[in-house]
């Protein structure tokens, strides 16, 4: 099910190296109970209030990004990602408004911990680090999803008709948020080969793989709250 794009290159080198700790994140209960429509609503209601603001301090990293990059063309991409995050929003604010909350609501909701963890260590490596570390840090978002929505689109365990979360799948498993994971993907193998990811590569490998914990956690939070 996986395509190429997820296997090669620098990219896929991370993504290996973060071995079991990637199966975690990508396979977590929380998914497995959101394929099969069984998850409990009150875990998906804090997963999702949560993603809002999550969202939106990832926007503010990609901002970072956009500002350690030399070329134009390279601004443009990271620039896209943060459109594309900004994007999400919109599937955010609908599920919200079926339940009652406005988005004034949603944006006064206090953070969780682990929202506030895992956007705060993304801000953090971004202003101690240069561009690579701060894509190290970002991709795990990006392309886990990516990821994650294809993987689910297509299994034949996952139940479509009358799952609640049916436009969630549909989001992330979209062909335009897989071609907007294509050049973040891309944006890292080019900024890789600029800045020595090979001599790099220990120090990225553990900046990519905290930020896969940091995700599971963000699943966890969710199903806690069930
Ligand atoms: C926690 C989290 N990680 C990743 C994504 C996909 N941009 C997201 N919406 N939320």
């Amino acid at each position: 099910m996986y395509t190429p794009l997820f296997e090669n290159g620098l990219y896929g080198r991370l993504r290996q190296q973060a071995g079991q700790l990637w199966q975690d994140y990508v396979d977590h209960p929380f998914l497995q109970q959101l394929a099969a429509g069984t998850l409990p609503k009150p875990a998906f209601q804090r997963y999702l209030t949560q993603d809002y603001l999550f969202l939106i301090h990832f926007a503010r990293a990609y901002a970072l990004l956009v500002s350690k990059l030399r070329t134009l063309p390279e601004m443009r991409t990271a620039t896209a990602s943060l459109n594309a995050i900004v994007a999400e929003l919109p599937l955010h604010v609908a599920y919200c408004t079926s339940w009652g909350l406005d988005e004034e609501q949603m944006a006064a909701q206090a953070e969780a911990p682990e929202t506030m963890n895992y956007t705060r260590y993304v801000l953090d490596i971004g202003y101690s680090g240069d561009a690579l570390d701060l894509l190290a840090a970002l991709l795990p978002c990006v392309a886990g999803y990516a990821e994650i929505g294809l993987g689910l689109l297509h299994s034949p365990d996952t139940v479509m008709a009358g799952n609640p979360y049916a436009s969630w799948i549909r989001n992330y498993g979209d062909e335009g948020y897989l071609t907007g994971v294509q050049s973040a993907i891309q944006l890292l193998e080019n900024v890789g080969q600029q800045r020595g990811a090979e001599s790099r590569f220990a120090e990225l490998s553990q900046i990519f793989t905290t930020a896969t914990q940091l995700e599971s956690a963000f699943w966890q939070m969710g199903l806690n709250a069930s």
